[in-house]
């Protein structure tokens, strides 16, 4: 797996324009970097126009169960839900002129009567209860991997110049608090919050779970051993997925929770492919802030959401096409009467 280079000419190429540009000087702020960015990401001034973007939710279910204020029967059910185009991010992402395609890779569901799309990339049924057991069996995140990469080339092949990822997993915060405290060394407390709403008690539980599953992995570095352990067949597809983006020199917006913890075991794997990467949004949920921070990544947009699915990243596309707007037909200083 090679990474893309970004191009450092045609940044630079964008910050002379840009500098040049009728205005005072850096006042377009973050809109300017972006614009520098997506100009190296794509090798020209101005970068090409964002006009096929894609959102793929990863979808699976986990053997903790008790974490969260929604029973995991949830996730097959949101799955028909962003099939319908009625779920939140089918909603935003159409309103961003993206569209939403789902991946069931470990939906613990009998899935005959769905579209054969849905499931063409299944791994598993569930995962493991990562406070007791591994949640993979050996050579599955591997192949999970496999398969987020595969997906991602599918998008790629087929149009796609911007990829979001998206996650549906009832349990998916813990899990991710887990992956997020093992890579970081940081305390369950740091990084559990209250996922989809649970209460104090709820939370006490979380906590002693991920604390049960961190002292149960031990001092686990290789990031398939990680996955394996204390994630999830949708945590490896979906890391599979941004490290083959950054292969095939396509840009990522993240999302939430599921896209942090991912994105920092991915660059584990694939150490370079963060540069392909932009954080859409903050969430409210601790391990994403912590996991933002350490891939040095800076939210775009911060509106309080905790609700993932890509839901947060769609909404930032239209600031990422202003700031190729901006480059593209704004007039020069220079040409001031
Ligand atoms: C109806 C519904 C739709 C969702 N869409 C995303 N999530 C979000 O909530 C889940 C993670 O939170 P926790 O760890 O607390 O279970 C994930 O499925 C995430 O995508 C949803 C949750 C629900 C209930
Ligand atoms: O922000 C997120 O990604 C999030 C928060 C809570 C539950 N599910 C996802």
């Amino acid at each position: 797996m090679r990474i893309a280079t970004l191009d450092a000419a045609a940044e630079a190429a964008a910050r002379t324009r840009l500098d040049g540009l009728v205005k005072p000087l850096g006042s377009l702020g973050r809109l300017e970097d972006l614009a520098a960015w997506l100009s190296a990401a794509h090798g020209e001034v101005p970068p090409r126009p964002l006009d096929d973007v894609r959102v793929v939710v990863f979808a699976g279910d986990h053997g903790v169960s008790g974490m969260s204020a929604y029973p995991r029967e949830v996730t097959a059910a949101m799955v028909r839900v962003f099939l319908a185009g009625k779920s939140g991010v089918g909603v935003l992402a159409k309103l961003a002129g993206a569209t939403v395609r789902v991946c069931d890779i470990a939906v613990d569901w009998d899935a005959a009567d769905v579209p054969a799309e849905v499931t063409a990339h299944k791994v598993r049924r569930g995962s493991g209860s990562i406070d007791v057991e591994d949640a993979l069996a050996e050579g599955e995140a591997r192949t999970a991997f496999e398969h987020g990469r595969a997906i991602a080339d599918e998008e790629i092949d087929d149009g796609a110049d911007l990829l979001v990822p998206g996650d549906m997993g009832i349990g998916n915060t813990t899990i991710c608090a887990a992956v997020v405290a093992s890579l970081l060394g940081l305390l369950p407390e740091d990084v559990v919050g209250t996922g989809t709403g649970i209460d104090e008690d709820g939370r006490v539980r979380k906590l002693a779970v991920v604390e049960a599953a961190l002292i149960r992995a031990g001092a686990v570095k290789d990031p398939f051993t990680v996955l394996t352990a204390l994630g999830s067949a949708c945590l490896a597809a979906t890391a599979g997925f941004l490290v083959q983006a950054a292969v095939r020199g396509v840009p990522v917006l993240l999302d939430g929770v599921f896209s942090g913890a991912a994105a920092l075991v991915a660059r584990e794997i694939a150490p370079g492919a963060e540069q392909w990467w932009l954080a859409g949004h903050r969430s409210t949920e601790p391990s994403q802030a912590y996991a933002l921070k350490a891939l040095d990544l800076e939210p775009i947009l911060d509106l309080g959401l905790r609700l993932g699915e890509g839901s947060g990243a769609v909404q930032a596309v239209p600031t990422l096409r202003a700031a190729r707007a901006i480059l593209a037909d704004m007039g020069l200083l220079a040409d001031l009467a």
